[in-house]
């Protein structure tokens, strides 16, 4: 059995709830179809480097699920030589065959167990990925020699006023990878989130659980299948391919990258609860010391200092979730890097 077309999205789709496994032969590597929306590509000369890239988490962020499909595509037909260990997951199937950002529970609350607290598809498929995942990582041993890298590639609901951003995990000891922020860079990332505590996101699960250097990345804007410009992805569509067929991180200067520290989580605790902001403010709008940007029953959040913004801001979710992100730049001269 192979993947007709290369089209691993369209084959993934069209079974959103199951895959029986199958294995196939690409012109650099084996590949292995392990359940719907999970593929591993092993290259014929061994690695050090296993990457994982992670779609559509959120059913409804479609880009970054083309950009992906179309990577894979040209490893398959042979035209890119694929030389580091790969998994690729499209994350939930079900959600992007309805449009939706998610069925049940959003997806990405459900790592590091987080899942057994839910029922649903998105309970099952968070348990399923964290085991894909650790029997990727897991398979080449946790040696020094070993790399392992994963991005979890997402579009965001509002536009941005730094249109491409990352989220880096919490790390306990604060000190960043260089390397790391340097490929996000060459990446055509403009600005990296330094988050505050640990969360039960897909990027903090790998980066606590196995390690890895693991990010969330913000590649632009939401749109539908097929509304997507892939041109503006051509930066990390370069870097990955260089990745991919090089095991070569890419690197670019960070002198103009935005680093922000993440201050508070914003979290609905009722349902008055309201932001006041309008509807279009983007992502790292910036407000005055003091300015009441939540309020509800509850409880106010003020602004601490003039020039603390906001990211993520949305409330139609759940109570006790995360209703946005308050974010205080930080200078690159103030960073531990290593
Ligand atoms: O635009 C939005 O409000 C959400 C975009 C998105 O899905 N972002 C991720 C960020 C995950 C992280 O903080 O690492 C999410 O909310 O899951
Ligand atoms: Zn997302």
């Amino acid at each position: 059995m192979t993947i007709l077309n290369n089209d691993f999205l369209a084959l993934t789709l069209a079974n959103q709830d199951e895959l029986a496994p199958f294995q196939f032969l690409f012109p650099s590597g084996t590949g292995f179809v392990e359940e719907t929306g999970i593929l591993r590509l092993e290259p014929n000369q061994e690695s050090s480097i296993s990457l994982v890239l992670s779609v559509g988490i959120h059913g409804n962020e479609t880009g970054p699920m083309e950009l992906l499909n179309k990577l894979v595509a040209s490893i398959l037909n042979g035209q890119l030589t694929l030389k580091v260990r790969l998994l690729v997951i499209i994350g939930n199937p079900v959600a992007a065959n309805l449009a939706k950002r998610f069925c049940d529970v959003n997806l990405n609350r459900l790592f590091s167990g987080a899942w057994k607290n839910y029922e649903g598809f998105e309970a099952k498929r968070a348990k399923r990925l964290e085991l894909a995942v650790s029997d990727f990582y897991s398979a080449v041993g946790s040696s020094a020699k070993q790399m392992r890298l994963h991005y979890d590639l997402h579009t965001a609901i509002r536009g941005s006023v730094h249109e491409k951003f990352a989220v880096c995990p919490f790390v306990e000891n604060s000190i960043y990878s260089q390397t790391q922020l340097a490929f996000l860079a060459a990446s055509g990332i403009q600005a990296i989130l330094l988050s505050h505590q640990p969360t039960t996101t897909f990027s903090y699960y790998s980066y606590a659980v196995h390690r890895a250097y693991a990010f969330t990345v913000e590649l632009g804007k939401v749109f539908p299948f097929g509304q997507n410009n892939l041109s503006r992805f051509a930066d990390i569509e370069k870097s990955l391919a260089l990745l991919m067929q090089t095991g070569v991180l890419a690197q670019s200067p960070l002198s103009d990258m935005h680093i922000f520290s993440v201050l508070n989580a914003l979290v609905k605790d009722d349902e008055s609860y309201e932001l006041s902001i309008a509807d279009d403010v983007k992502n790292f709008t910036q407000f005055e010391k003091g300015y009441v940007l939540a309020h509800s029953q509850k409880s106010e959040y003020h602004v601490e200092k003039t020039g603390d913004a906001i990211v993520f801001p949305n409330i139609k979710l759940p109570i006790g979730q995360r209703a946005g992100l308050i974010v205080r730049p930080v200078s690159l001269s103030d960073l531990a890097l290593n």
